[in-house]
């Protein structure tokens, strides 16, 4: 079964990538999801300037393979690695090159933007509104105003089509917010639903302790317990963008049971966090083999037969 996609105006050979901060600060991390099964690959969010995030412990799986938590910190080697790695990218290899860029202000956003505008290169701009695990720091997608301002800024610097990874939304007058505000710019051609599930909080129970040492414990989870908020986010805002605007898929996938529940919900592109992490990249292999199988027993020979069509009673 054919399991391509085109995002933003570039070709996934294949539908499923990284989660953005999973396996993809280092250039050789990235060198592995380039030689993996994974159609693309989406750099760890960068900064102005480089960071060594916060103290470990600051990621855990959870007992029974139930997710994860993370608390890192946004440790990167600042945008500026990430812009040189874009040049050298080989943009004939097969696999198109998304770049995460997370801000710690709207200066420093428009500052990155300017920098990929003018390098002028074919990676696609993914703006991470949603990063839960800096101290004092409230996420941008949970303040509609400052969203809204920051793109009116960011959008016309980036010019060409781009993304957003928004944070989970729990409340549907949020969902009907949010979507307005990006179905004001043209060049928001998908958002990436969902980031981690902000400020949980993880406790073994033997040592009565906090899994990860960074605010008290507290941190973003992931893994299949997400999978149901993140399904309702992805189609959420399939349901509500307009003007050919896609949602790629973060959140719970650890089979191709979830990659397809999400292209059900509407989803075009598929990333993998927690599962990467625990299994390593070939995680991309096997999901994609069992998205096959399951296509193939239910007589799908591509993904746009079934995506968005989830039914209802
Ligand atoms: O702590 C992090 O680095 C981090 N962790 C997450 O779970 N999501 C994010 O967007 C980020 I920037």
């Amino acid at each position: 079964a054919d399991l391509s996609t085109s995002i933003a105006g570039v070709k996934l050979p294949n539908l499923l990538l990284n989660a953005s901060g999973v396996n993809c600060r280092y250039e050789n991390e990235l060198q592995q999801l380039l030689d993996s099964s994974a159609g693309s690959l989406v750099t760890k969010s960068a900064t102005l300037n480089s960071r060594d995030g916060n103290p470990e412990p600051r990621y855990a799986p959870l007992a029974g393979q139930i997710g994860s938590i993370n608390s890192m910190g946004l440790p990167n080697q600042g945008y500026e690695y990430y812009l040189e790695y874009a040049k050298k990218f080989d943009y004939n290899n097969g696999k198109p090159l998304f770049i995460s860029l997370a801000g710690m202000s709207l200066a420093d956003n428009k500052a990155m933007c300017e920098a990929f505008r003018d390098a002028n290169l074919p990676c696609v701009l993914e703006i991470n509104f949603s990063c839960p695990n800096l101290p004092g720091k409230p996420q941008l997608g949970y303040d509609m105003e400052a969203m809204e301002a920051a793109l009116k800024v960011l959008a016309p610097i980036i010019g060409k089509p781009f993304g957003i990874k928004l944070p989970p939304y729990f409340d549907i007058a949020h969902f009907d917010q949010a979507a307005a505000i990006f179905n004001k710019f043209d060049n928001i051609a998908y958002v990436t639903c969902i980031n981690s599930v902000g400020n949980g909080l993880a406790i073994d129970w033997e040592s009565e302790t906090a899994l990860i040492k960074p605010k008290d414990g507290f941190g973003g989870l992931g893994g299949l317990m997400v999978l149901q908020t993140s399904l309702a986010n992805v189609n959420a805002f399939y349901r509500r963008l307009n003007n050919g605007k896609q949602v790629i898929a973060c959140g719970g996938v650890t089979s191709g049971k979830e990659a397809f529940l999400h292209i059900l919900a509407g989803a075009s592109a598929v990333q993998i966090g927690t599962q990467l992490q625990e299994e390593g990249t070939g995680v991309f292999e096997r999901v994609s083999k069992e998205l096959q199988e399951i296509m193939a027993a239910k007589g799908y020979k591509n993904v746009e037969e079934f995506r968005g069509k989830v039914k209802t009673l």
